[in-house]
């Protein structure tokens, strides 16, 4: 991503797709939980963390079919090349996050603290994933401190 907007969604009424049930699709489909968005989860197996009755799940290897009515969809499988396919079996309207490649990606998470009215985010835009977490926390112990 060579040209970063950043921007925040209000995700009511979209229909979001996680494909891939691992590790790394239970952090994405909990962080949407907790927004309460509720997502259609395209995976054949679930991570114990996934919580069955609050998901859509298609139980299932990904398919086109599956994601043609999706604004956004979170590639998470651990085939890259799935992954890709994903990407490019997308429509120039629909938003895809490669979790494998995020220079597949037209839209990727930033770390966020929230703290009543204010939400700070943070993004190495894509280069350094443990740094965001570090500065995260760092923020966080500032941002208590000022309190
Ligand atoms: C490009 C991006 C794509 C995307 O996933 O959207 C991406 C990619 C990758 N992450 C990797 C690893 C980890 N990512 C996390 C955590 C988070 N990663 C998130 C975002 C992003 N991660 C996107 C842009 C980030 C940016 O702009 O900098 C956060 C902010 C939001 C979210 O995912 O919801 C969330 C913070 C949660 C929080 O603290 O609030 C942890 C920590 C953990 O799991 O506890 C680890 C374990 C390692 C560790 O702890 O060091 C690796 C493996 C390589 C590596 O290790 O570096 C890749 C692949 C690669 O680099 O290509
Ligand atoms: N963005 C990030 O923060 C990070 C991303 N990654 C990437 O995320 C990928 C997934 O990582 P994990 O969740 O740890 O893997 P995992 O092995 O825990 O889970 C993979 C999941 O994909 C599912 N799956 C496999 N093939 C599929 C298909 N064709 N259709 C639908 N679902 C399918 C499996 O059933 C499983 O549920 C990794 O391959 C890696 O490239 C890895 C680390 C951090």
């Amino acid at each position: 991503m060579n040209n970063p907007y950043p921007i925040i969604l209000d995700l009511a009424n979209k229909k979001i797709a996680v494909v891939g049930g691992g590790k790394i699709a239970a952090r994405k489909i909990n962080s949407l939980l907790a927004i309460k968005v509720s997502p259609t989860v395209i995976s054949p197996k679930l991570a114990n963390s996934i919580p069955l009755e609050q998901i859509h799940w298609i139980q299932d290897y990904y398919q086109r079919k599956y994601v043609m009515t999706m604004d956004l969809i979170i590639a998470c499988t651990n085939n890259l090349q799935v992954n890709r396919q994903i990407v490019q079996e997308a429509t120039a309207r629909q938003l895809v996050n490669d979790t494998s490649e995020k220079n597949y990606s037209n839209f990727y998470n930033m770390a966020t603290i929230t703290q009543n009215d204010l939400l700070i985010g943070l993004s190495t835009i894509g280069k350094s994933p443990a740094k965001v977490k570090k500065i995260k926390k760092m923020l966080e112990k500032w941002l208590d401190q000022q309190n």
